[in-house]
């Protein structure tokens, strides 16, 4: 688990339930019993809290503590989010500002550390760095929240870590103590179901980014249905991508829809295979016969979305381990993998494979063969043409942005169903696929770059 992950979990906790309060209030609590079945009670304890979520953590860790030891809260720094603010107005006892630390720290037998957590940018800054090495010298017993401050630079060297829901990337025994894995009430309902949180993966451009750094998409497609192509790549620009390219026989007819895209024949493979990503599929048609393109692109080790009538030419043997996402909807599936489409079947699938796979429905499966995760709504005017091109030109957008196939296929269904939404608001059954690819920008926009 990482820093997005933390923050993916507390945007989707927020949208589902107003706050993440209570989540605070049940790490401090297992922050306390942690301290209780390790040290006992009637204890001398100073808890020192920063002015992120992990000094609220700790605030509320001090509420609980103070029940049975003696405590002294030191507040580095004024409280900064709602939630250490709510938790600071709410403690009951007496706070200490830091030129109090070295007496707090004499007077103690027991650190509790909620300075900086996963929130942390770039090597601790002072005063907190002086305070970490402060920790570390006193020769106390240290419990630390979440992670030891600092981490993953200059930290505290703690005696026991409660850290929460799941390890954080790199922490050890010889970087964090012992380490108790907390629950704190992030269910399934979080865990296991897309939400606005879900767009955290997207990363902003670069202030100084030039073309082709922010994600260059080749769609392989268009030699049947001209405007399925055009529709993904649409769909791919609304994105924020820097280049969408369209490989086909029909360049001067494709050409014609859209200024933006570049249209090029399908013969030009060496500027093909230059791209971040590919999308094989919209509007190919069955009669495609250059089958061994298909394997070349696959086989480039890069992210390659399989959607349409690709399903139905590309075998299932050829995908194996390759890095590859499959956008199927119930017959595609069937048809792809000879299986009955099902939630069972698409995991079952995905692990055996290797791949990503993103089983279209009212409920949207999305599944790698570590995770999976359910995406419902939607409304039945989804079912016109285009919805899927839609679908596959975003996933293939994010994967050529650098995001992961499998956050790449949640990110793109979970805008996909919401502005289907919307557009059903406004328009009831009427609206169309453009509707819809007007709507993306806006709505991305509103999600992301907490
Ligand atoms: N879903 C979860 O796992 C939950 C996590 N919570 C806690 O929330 C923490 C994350 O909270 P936040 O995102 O508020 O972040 P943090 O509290 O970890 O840190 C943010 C604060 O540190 C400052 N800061 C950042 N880099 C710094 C540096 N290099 N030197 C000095 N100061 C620096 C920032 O200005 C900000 O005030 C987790 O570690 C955990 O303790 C809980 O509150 C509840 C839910």
């Amino acid at each position: 688990m990482d820093y997005l992950d933390v923050k993916r979990d507390d945007i989707n906790y927020r949208n589902v339930y107003g706050s993440t309060y209570p989540l605070m209030k049940n790490a401090g609590m297992a922050v306390a019993n942690v301290f209780k079945s390790n040290f006992g009670k009637n204890r001398k304890v100073l808890v020192i809290a920063g002015p992120g979520n992990n000094g609220g953590d700790a605030i509320c860790a001090a509420s609980y503590l103070m029940i049975d030891n003696d405590v002294y809260l030191l507040m580095i720094k004024d409280p900064k989010t709602p939630e250490a603010r709510r938790a600071y107005n709410e403690y009951n006892g007496i706070s200490y500002k830091y030129d109090e630390i070295d007496d707090l720290i004499k007077k103690t037998e027991i650190i509790v550390d909620g300075i900086l957590g996963i929130g942390i940018s770039g090597n601790p800054r002072e005063p907190e760095l002086s305070i970490i090495r402060r920790i570390n010298s006193s020769g106390k017993k240290v419990i630390s929240i979440d992670v030891p401050s600092g981490f993953p630079y200059e930290s505290v060297k703690p005696d026991i870590t409660v850290t929460f829901t799941d390890l954080k990337e790199n922490m050890n025994e010889s970087n964090s103590g012992k380490i108790f894995i907390a629950d704190i009430g992030i269910g399934k309902n979080i865990r296991e179901y897309a939400g606005p949180g879900d767009l955290v993966y997207l990363k902003k451009p670069a202030f100084d980014s030039h073309k082709g750094m922010n994600g260059v998409l080749s769609i392989i497609g268009g030699s049947a249905y001209y405007g399925s192509a055009v529709i993904s790549g649409l769909g791919a620009y609304s994105c924020g991508i820097d280049l969408v390219k369209i490989f086909t026989e029909n360049v001067d007819i494709i050409s014609s829809y859209y200024p933006g895209l570049i249209v090029r024949n399908i013969k030009n493979v060496d500027e093909m295979l230059k791209s971040n990503a590919f999308l094989i599929g919209p509007g190919l048609g069955t009669d495609f016969d250059d089958y061994d393109l298909l394997i070349r692109i696959i086989s480039s080790g890069k992210p390659v979305v399989l959607d349409a009538d690709a399903l139905k030419i590309i075998k299932k043997e050829d995908v194996k381990c390759r890095n590859v996402i499959i956008t199927p909807h119930k017959m595609e599936f069937k048809i792809f993998t000879s299986m009955e489409p099902s939630e069972e079947s698409a995991v079952n699938f995905s692990e055996k494979y290797k791949i990503t796979v993103l089983l279209k429905g009212t409920t949207d499966i999305v599944t790698d063969e570590n995770r999976i995760m359910r995406v419902p709504g939607g409304n039945a005017r989804m079912s016109m043409g285009g919805t899927g091109d839609l679908l596959s030109g975003m996933v293939s957008a994010f994967a050529s942005r650098g995001v992961s196939n499998f956050r790449s296929a949640v990110m793109a269904s979970y805008i996909n169903k919401r502005v289907g939404e919307q557009c059903f608001k406004e328009k009831g059954y009427f609206y169309s696929i453009t509707d819809m690819i007007d709507k993306i920008p806006s709505f991305i926009n509103k999600n992301t770059f907490y």
